[in-house]
């Protein structure tokens, strides 16, 4: 079921049925809120369609969110789940987007909230679930005017986020709605909450190729697991599509992440330098408590056609 906007979104339970998610939004209708009624929640800013927030029922935090994260719209959000698109970094060889912004405007652009959908036959709260939709075009007003400048393309994006009791999932379809064909790549760029990344093990990326940003010649498929102990800024290319990548701290798995249609997973920690030159990453050590695990389609370009869809979703489950 899928109802409009309609705010504030209140809990509407039937007797005999197990109660709903909640959605409400802020009072700026800056952003919107879903809780299940086992208390787990999600915030989306519609700035970036960026999910800011992400807690388990005892409300502890599962993304990592900058202290000095801009969230008024003035520029991509520095933590939670930014959304990468049509390009990844930059590309200043590839002809239809050398002229955007790092990681495109999807994250610089004002999304519409497109309404709730909840699983009306859940008898039990353990199967409660909570779906938000959102949505831009190129005919959106809130589209990045660097976009329309330098991106004239017809397109039309539905990005979905997925909270269940112990989930959060974010999908999102890229459709070709106009005559010109074009290019693009896709990625969720996941900032994972840690305690301490001196404990972390990432498992899942053993024996797999990757592009090493940092040192392009020490590219060398390593064993598992992945430590992280230096600036790091990688793109594995795992050969099983659907392999789950683990991040376990202290010895205890955390977060389980799986891909759907996603070929490529980047890790990123910015360690002391690059996070001491980003004035908006606070605290400047709180890489020690990041790391961002993010799936994506970013080694090659989706080419849409004209009516095309391509579709990408990362599933990360609490361990
Ligand atoms: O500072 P930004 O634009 O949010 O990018 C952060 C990082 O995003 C990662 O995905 C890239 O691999 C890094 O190279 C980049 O530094």
């Amino acid at each position: 079921m899928v109802e409009r906007a309609n705010k504030p979104k209140t809990l509407v339970s039937t007797p005999g049925f197990a109660p709903q998610a909640t959605v409400t939004f802020s009072e700026d209708n800056s952003r919107v809120r879903a809780e299940l009624p086992t208390g787990e929640s999600v915030e989306v800013l519609l700035h970036g369609a960026t999910v800011i927030s992400w807690k388990d029922a005892a409300g502890d935090e599962k993304l990592w969110l900058s202290d000095a994260a801009k969230l008024d719209g003035s520029k991509a959000v520095r933590g939670g789940i930014p959304l990468v698109f049509p390009v990844f970094g930059t590309a200043p060889d590839h002809e239809q987007t050398k002229t955007l912004p790092q990681h495109g405007f999807a994250r610089t652009s004002r999304w519409e909230f497109l309404g709730k959908s909840t699983s009306e036959d859940s008898f039990s709260l353990s199967s409660a679930s909570v779906k938000l939709d959102f949505g831009l075009s190129s005919a959106a007003a809130g589209l990045d005017p660097l976009a329309r400048e330098r991106w004239p393309y017809a397109f039309n994006l539905i990005y979905s986020v997925t909270l269940t009791r112990d989930s959060l999932s974010t999908g999102l379809v890229v459709t070709n709605d106009g005559e010109k064909p074009f290019d693009c790549q896709v990625l969720f760029h996941t900032y994972l909450r840690v305690k301490d990344i001196n404990e972390v093990a990432i498992a899942g990326l053993a024996s797999t190729p990757y592009v090493d940003k940092v040192s392009p010649a020490a590219s060398a498929p390593h064993d598992d697991p992945l430590a992280i102990a230096a600036e790091t800024d990688r793109v594995y290319t795992p050969a099983s599509a659907s392999a789950a990548v683990t991040v376990s701290e202290s010895g205890e798995p955390k977060f389980r992440i799986t891909r759907d249609n996603l070929s490529d997973v980047v890790v990123w920690n910015p360690w002391t330098d690059k996070a001491a030159g980003m004035a908006d990453f606070e605290p400047k050590d709180g890489f020690r408590q990041m790391l961002c695990i993010e799936p994506g389609s970013v080694s090659g370009w989706q080419v849409l056609e004209q009516g095309d869809a391509f579709e990408g979703a990362q599933t990360i489950t609490l361990a």
